[in-house]
């Protein structure tokens, strides 16, 4: 039984539809991350999962109990906003005590579940301010606070660190990671534009694109084993190079080609088809290096620099309308104007078909 499955969920404003039959079962005790483009439905289906959106279709069960027309306060969720939505009139303590007190939680009771996350969240010195003397990381702490002190079986974050300056946020992911550690019965579902968040927090991701599920998997799976195009393209930072390329299909294996290319046809799983088609060959900035004589995948002018200290990333002019980013080891020079000629491992390279979906990988 899943703590939280979505089994053909729905949802549409007047005729548009933004969410169209998602299917997902998430385990408890699991930190879910949802990414995807803006507008893509994230965090309408975090709000729908909270009982803050309707469900036009499909069931949505909580500990395997349909819960579409449970409310929203007795789904045993809570929600952290980007936005904290603490009460400024509140000292801390008030704060996180206040949904309690609602519930007519015994006092001692409300004490201890208050210090106790305090505690976690390192807001004890904290407890008598009011929200506008702490700072965001620190606001945004109470904020997760008040979750933890309702005991919930399952947390919703959309998008929690957004506000947030680059170092604290940073220090809140981390805060973030250890909390998942200390509660690890408590069930995560994690909205987030971060790439560094989904793949550091998340025990899975899933892929939204225009309302639809693309793909849900352990980070390093999306990274390694994109299902199609659109998660290569999204997952990975720069993103994947494409290349348009030619796909020969000879039953067992196909032969990918790419124009212009020395390095030689790289052989992918067919899926027993036959016949030719266009098709796009991917690679990753960071899996490209410089090639050795006669061996180029991609040759070109180098158009841009940019010296990271760590890496350098060459934007190259390959004649493919946008430039191919190569990530290269610190120790190369080079300048704009430049010829290069780069290649990869042919384990490292992807290749999609006509409508978008991954060839499988040979062996
Ligand atoms: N109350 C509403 N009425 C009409 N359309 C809405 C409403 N709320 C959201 N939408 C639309 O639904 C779609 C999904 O919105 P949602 O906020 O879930 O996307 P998102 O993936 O979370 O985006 P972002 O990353 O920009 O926050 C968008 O096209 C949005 O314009």
């Amino acid at each position: 039984m899943s703590a939280i499955g979505l089994k053909d969920v729905r949802k549409s404003y007047g005729s548009v539809e933004v969410i169209s039959s998602i299917d997902l079962d998430i385990e408890q005790g699991e930190f879910v991350v949802f990414v995807g483009p803006s507008g893509c439905g994230k965090s309408t289906l975090l709000r729908m999962i909270a009982g803050l959106e309707g469900i036009d279709g499909g069931t949505l069960s909580i500990d395997g109990v349909v819960a579409n027309d449970i409310a929203p306060a007795r789904r045993g969720i809570a929600m952290v906003f980007q936005s904290y939505a603490l009460y400024p009139h509140m000292s801390v303590y008030e704060n996180l005590a206040f949904s309690l007190r609602i519930a007519h939680v015994d006092k001692a009771e409300i004490d201890r579940r208050v210090r106790n996350a305090a505690a976690m969240l390192q807001l004890e010195p904290y407890l008598s301010r009011r929200p506008r003397a702490l700072s965001g990381g620190q606001r945004q702490r109470v904020a997760i606070g008040r979750a933890i002190v309702r005991e919930a079986k399952v947390f919703l974050f959309d998008e929690p660190l957004s506000n947030l300056d680059a170092a604290l946020r940073v220090a809140t992911r981390i805060e973030i990671a250890k909390l998942k550690e200390r509660l690890p019965d408590t069930t995560m579902i994690y909205v987030t534009h971060d790439q560094v968040e989904a793949m550091t927090l998340a025990d899975r991701i899933v892929v939204l694109n225009g309302g639809n599920v693309e793909q849900v998997g352990r980070p390093v799976e999306l990274y390694e084993s994109p299902a199609n195009l659109f998660v290569a393209g999204f997952i990975g930072s720069p993103a994947m190079n494409f290349l348009p390329c030619r796909l020969e299909h000879q039953g067992e294996r196909t032969l990918v080609q790419i124009d212009g290319a020395e390095q030689t046809a790289i052989a992918f799983g067919s899926g027993g088809r036959s016949g030719a088609e266009a098709g796009t060959l991917g690679v990753r900035p960071e899996s490209l290096h410089i090639a050795e004589a006669g061996a180029a995948l991609i040759t070109g002018m180098v158009e841009l620099v940019e010296h990271l200290g760590e890496v350098t990333i060459l934007y190259v002019a390959a004649g493919l309308g946008q430039p191919v980013l190569a990530k290269l080891s610190k120790t190369q020079d080079f300048a704009k104007g430049d010829r290069v000629s780069l290649s990869a491992a042919s384990t490292d390279l992807y290749a999609f078909d006509a409508s978008g979906d991954a060839l499988p990988r040979l062996g």
